[in-house]
């Protein structure tokens, strides 16, 4: 089981210094690097050199987002199984971005691109290894633990699961089937980590962003951030709320640039073996805001 996490994405923003304010500043990410325009940052309970990367653009959205493969082995391993699959893929020399080795980079049937990645350089945690506290002294903002899932919106959910279930033997959490339980509209999966998502895909127009989140404690550190949110005027979409989809605790708010971000807490515990949950249509608004039970037209339309 070679992939082990959503490590890192790389967003564009239409004003970098303004979006690393906000992502240090707001959310709370630490700036560790910057390199050929691209700034890196990472959450305090990370241990790799960075997971979020910001690159100014004309236009908001993901470049890409990567997964940590366990060896340097596993990149080979996995080549062939994407090749396989029909997917289009290139090797992303080492160097490339500041403090990362060699990947491979390569075309989701969604438009997106994914890249597969072992070596980063470790930077290790504040709390450090040997008789640890619970929290670093100096934490700023909503504090994340740590860069948790993406969803990503494409018309075909179908495919692209198939794609992480069987080339990259990731698992299906949850799916969304539409009535006649002929169509896959959403698609929730993990890698062997215990999470209930690493990634999910709703169906929409492709190669879209629908937000990226970062992993906070409890409850109570959802409605803390949204005090900050609303203390910084961040423009918040739908305050602290129940996801009963993957079973977490959610707000969703926009960084400057328009991407959405989430603050994403609780989710069950997966494992391999553990049955996927089915969604009927139907029931998608009060899955995903199980209190209100009504869709949001921003929540469909608002994409980068
Ligand atoms: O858009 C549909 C579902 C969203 C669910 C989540 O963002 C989540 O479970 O983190
Ligand atoms: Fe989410």
């Amino acid at each position: 089981m070679g992939i082990m996490r959503i490590g890192k994405a790389e967003l564009r923003v239409l004003d970098l210094e303004e979006s690393v304010n906000y992502y240090t500043n707001i959310i709370g990410l630490e700036e560790v690097g910057r390199s050929a325009g691209r700034v890196y940052l990472k959450a305090w309970d990370e241990f790799d050199h960075h997971s979020l990367v910001l690159q100014e653009a004309d236009s908001p959205g993901l470049d890409h987002f990567a997964f940590k493969v366990r060896n340097e082995s596993d990149l080979e391993y996995y080549e062939r199984k994407i090749e396989q699959f029909g997917c289009t893929l290139k090797r992303v020399s080492k160097g490339t971005r500041l403090a990362e080795g060699e990947a491979i980079r390569f075309t989701l049937p969604t438009g997106h691109q994914m890249e597969l990645y072992h070596d980063i350089e470790h930077l290790g945690k504040k709390t450090g290894t040997l008789n640890p506290h619970p929290w670093p002294d100096e934490m700023k903002g909503i504090a994340p633990h740590r860069l948790d899932h993406v969803l990503l919106i494409g018309d075909d959910v179908k495919t692209v699961t198939r794609l992480f279930t069987e080339a990259l033997e990731m698992f299906q959490s949850e799916r969304i089937m539409t009535l006649d339980g002929e169509d896959m509209v959403g698609s929730f999966m993990h890698a062997q980590n215990g999470k209930a998502h690493d990634i999910a895909f709703i169906k929409g127009p492709d190669n879209k962003l629908h937000h990226a989140a970062f992993k906070v404690e409890t409850w109570f550190d959802v409605l803390q951030a949204a005090d900050r949110l609303a203390r910084y005027d961040v423009p918040i979409e739908v305050t602290p709320t129940r996801h009963a989809m993957t079973r977490a605790e959610t707000i969703y708010f926009f960084d400057p640039s328009g991407n959405r971000n989430e603050a994403y807490s609780g989710g069950y515990i997966t494992y391999p073996d553990s049955p996927t949950i089915t969604w009927t249509e139907d029931k998608i608004a009060h899955g995903i805001f199980y209190h209100r039970k009504e869709m949001i037209e921003s929540f469909v339309n608002a994409l980068t």
